[in-house]
């Protein structure tokens, strides 16, 4: 036979108490043998208690007993006289004397399960079946410890199985559960979560094939949902998995509840009652999957501090700290001692605290004269979580992620035997702790959360790029890139879930107004981690955001070459922040586009390879320009027009001519290789006019035909088979600081040349360097464009995802 046990949410009248009796009913037309234990109906053991401490205050209870009444007996047809008699009797006792006892308590709270066995089973004969109340205070007998008392196993088991031989067959047996009685025969209660120990020791005591114990929940979940969105329902765990998870804090399933199932291997199923046909969690015997974890919160707890140096070695300091909880009735979780003996953290209830508190100082008091004791303090607002099934060998992984998110647990302790690790952490962190922990363990994709400034050409790119190869990157690397928000300099969209593909128009009629404290609280809102923050704007004054997006658990990914070439101040700051932080910042396109130029020259220079010069054509933009005007007829402006309709120039395409965009990268190479040059520094042949330097980009482009006759005399007057390159050259000595030579110039080179060969919007770098000696390392290929930059900006979003993994 099957034991089936309904919690008091399944039972309650908003809907799951007909659901209940359905199932009941569905069961007995498949033919199935079981027996029902029931808890009490809806609330009816919190509104008893309550009731109880009204009564003992003598405050005025009757208008909720009333209510309470009312709702249990609803429209049942059972005779609930006798239990509503007794409760008013008992109430009116407690009332009398101002007080109760344990043993007053337990039959007060009796009478919720029994009236929801009478409710069940007039329910059900009804409906035409031959149900029979089952009072467990004649079955199940304990010892006198009222409140939590413990089973006489020989003779429960007798009388269980007496009542189950005459009273089977055709009869579908309704039992109370939580409730028992003393060999004396005085009502006892089996401690919160009773009713599941009730199921668990009829099963037990009756051989059962299976106990299925219907909540109001899918299972157990790797997390609590209601803080960790991704959590996942648990399939099936081993008894001692199951255990665990009991011992550490979730509160469907309770340890005590397990071993009498443990002892003769009977499976427990937890299934939903508003969801009965999905398949639950099964624990059983199995050990199919090693390593089960799941997550439990202990939220409003206060961490208790008593430090002082004369505790180191002096025996007795713990007993005595325990010993005063224990004569408070305070419960410990979380202890935590450190070798030096100065200070001992303990983590109590919140409610506690202050006893806690007040306790261990009266305790302390001649110590804090004699300075042994120099304070105890409480450290409000903190929550525990506890990893359950983890061992400390990979705690490595979770702990990691919590800093690279920024959360630095206050104190994490282990248990030696079981593998649980319990880390306490700030409450208010606590949900985003929760979720980045959960997707370090159970994360079968990674989530990284992306939040995206500036959409014109690259971003635009790259935003669509993202969004086309998201399922392909879940699939191929377990990652999942989650763009969270898009912003220009005015608005910005905000999706916790991730843009949709209508992003443009969604962000054309946001109202979000664009700044950085808003985004920022947008995605602390969600406590959202594995967090980047890409730029894909040109903007100087953006960059300034960097370390506050640093701070606030950013990486960073930029195709903006701003914040690599402003003054070194604000260079080195931004590094100070990132190392201080645990922040990584990728630019792999600030130089050659999607080339991987920076990689190259940073793997060498850390390797310890004398790099002693950096030459080449390093615009994608005057690249095009020059090998197409050198190459055909064109004018010169045609070609430049091309250019900015390729997308190759700058948001301002003066930078590419005016040689600055080529002189910054220039400058991150050299700040690559450890040199502190400022920008001030490079020589810089400027191809713009004096006249067209000042104005507009309009106004600038308007007149791009006067550049035509300058350009054209230039060609003109080169030696023949010369073509015209715009050159980028780091030089000098590259080993000292002030050694180097930055120049960037317009120069005409052989067309046999490497440079002169140049094609396209191709880019072309030639590092040389000590082992390489006369023959540098090329690197060349499409050195501009929307496309190859944006699949670089991604490539460096990949890195960072993978970093995190
Ligand atoms: N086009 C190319 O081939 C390459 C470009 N880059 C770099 O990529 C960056 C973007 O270039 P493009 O897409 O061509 O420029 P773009 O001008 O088309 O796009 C930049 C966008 O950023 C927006 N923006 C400006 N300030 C902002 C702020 N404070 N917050 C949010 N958005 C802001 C602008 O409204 C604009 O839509 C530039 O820094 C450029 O140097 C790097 C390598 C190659
Ligand atoms: N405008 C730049 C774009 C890449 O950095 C160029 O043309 O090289």
């Amino acid at each position: 036979m099957k034991i089936l046990k309904f919690g008091g949410k399944s039972l309650a009248y908003d809907g799951g108490f007909d659901k209940a009796i359905n199932i009941i009913l569905e069961k007995v037309h498949q033919q199935e043998k079981f027996a029902v234990v029931v808890s009490a109906i809806g609330n009816a053991t919190d509104e008893l208690e309550e009731i109880l401490e009204k009564a003992k205050k003598n405050e005025v209870y009757q208008v909720q007993l009333e209510n309470f009444k009312k709702y249990q007996q609803r429209n049942s047809a059972a005779d609930l006289n006798p239990e509503f008699e007794l409760l008013e009797k008992l109430f009116e006792g407690v009332a009398l004397l101002g007080d109760y006892s344990k043993k007053i308590k337990d039959n007060v709270l009796a009478q919720g399960e029994v009236i929801s066995g009478k409710v069940v089973t007039q329910a059900l004969k009804e409906k035409g079946i031959n149900a029979n109340f089952s009072d467990t205070r004649q079955l199940i007998k304990t010892d006198a410890k009222f409140g939590n008392a413990q089973p006489v196993d020989v003779i429960s088991r007798k009388n269980v199985q007496n009542h189950f031989a005459t009273n089977n067959g055709t009869t579908v047996n309704i039992v109370t559960g939580f409730i028992a009685s003393s060999t004396d025969g005085e009502t006892t209660t089996l401690g919160r979560n009773g009713s599941n120990f009730t199921a668990s020791l009829l099963a037990n005591y009756l051989d059962a094939e299976e106990l299925q114990s219907f909540t109001h929940v899918d299972g157990i979940f790797t997390a609590n949902p209601d803080l960790v969105p991704d959590a996942k329902k648990i399939d099936q765990l081993s008894f001692e998995e199951a255990n665990e998870i009991a011992t550490f804090g979730a509160t469907i399933l309770h340890a005590k509840t397990i071993i009498p199932l443990i002892e003769k291997k009977i499976p427990l199923r937890i299934l939903n009652t508003f969801n009965h046909t999905h398949n639950g969690t099964l624990i059983n015997a199995e050990n199919s999957r090693k390593g089960i974890k799941s997550l439990s919160v202990l939220e409003n707890v206060t961490l208790v501090n008593l430090e002082g140096r004369g505790l180191l070695g002096k025996p007795g300091i713990d007993a005595r700290i325990f010993r005063v909880l224990a004569q408070n009735n305070i419960s410990v979780s979380i202890i935590s001692q450190g070798s030096s003996e100065r200070g001992i953290g303990f983590i109590v209830n919140a409610v506690d605290a202050q006893k806690a508190k007040a306790a261990i100082e009266a305790e302390f008091e001649l110590d804090f004269y004699t300075n042994d004791v120099s304070s105890v303090y409480l450290t409000e607002n903190v929550s525990v979580i506890s990893i359950i099934g983890q061992e400390l060998a990979t705690f490595n992984k979770p702990y990691d992620a919590l800093i690279r998110n920024q959360i630095v647990p206050i104190l994490f302790n282990n248990t030696v035997t079981g593998k649980n690790v319990s880390l306490v952490v700030e409450r208010v962190q606590l949900k985003k702790a929760l979720n980045v922990i959960h997707s370090e363990i159970f994360g079968i994709t990674k989530k990284i959360n992306l939040v995206i400034f500036g959409h014109g050409t690259v971003g635009k790119t790259l935003i669509n790029q993202l969004l086309e190869s998201r399922e392909n990157i879940i699939q191929r690397k377990g990652i999942e890139l989650n763009i969270v928000a898009i912003a220009n300099s005015r608005q910005f969209i905000f999706n916790a879930k991730g843009v949709s593909k209508q992003w443009e128009s969604e962000l054309q009629t946001s109202i979000q107004k664009s700044s950085i404290e808003t985004i920022l609280s947008a995605v602390k809102e969600q406590h959202l981690g594995n967090l980047i923050a890409i730029d894909t704007t040109a903007s100087k004054d953006f960059v300034s955001n960097y370390v506050e997006l640093i701070k606030n658990g950013f990486d960073l990914v930029s195709a903006n070459k701003i914040a690599n070439t402003k003054e070194y101040s604000f260079y080195k700051n931004l590094r100070e922040n990132l190392h201080f932080y645990q922040k990584n910042y990728l630019y792999e396109t600030n130089v050659g586009a999607g080339l991987p130029l920076i990689d190259t020259i940073r793997l060498l220079h850390h390797s310890g390879e004398n790099i002693t010069r950096i030459r080449g054509v390093f615009s994608g933009t005057l690249s095009y320009l020059f090998n197409t005007f050198s190459a055909t007829d064109k004018n010169f402006s045609d070609v430049l027009n091309e250019a900015i309709e390729k997308g190759f120039t700058e948001p301002d395409p003066r930078e590419d001519l005016n040689g600055n965009d080529v002189g910054r990268k220039l400058l991150i190479l050299a700040r690559e290789l450890d040199l502190s040059n400022e920008f001030s520094e490079i020589k810089i042949q400027n191809l713009i006019p004096e006249n067209l330097r000042e104005g507009s980009v309009e106004e600038f482009l308007n007149r791009l035909e006067e550049l035509n006759p300058i350009y054209q005399n230039t060609k003109n007057n080169q030696n023949e088979n010369h073509v015209l390159r715009y050159v980028g050259d780091l030089s000098g000595d590259l080993s000292v600081e002030n050694g180097a030579n930055l120049e960037v110039s317009l120069v005409s080179v052989p067309q046999e040349s490497s440079l002169g060969q140049l094609k396209g919007s191709d880019s072309i770098f030639e590092i040389y360097t000590e082992s390489y000696g006369e023959h540098p390392i090329v690197i060349q290929g499409a050195g501009a464009g929307a496309a190859v930059t944006a699949r670089g900006v991604f490539g460096d979003i990949l890195r960072l995802a993978e970093k995190s993994k």
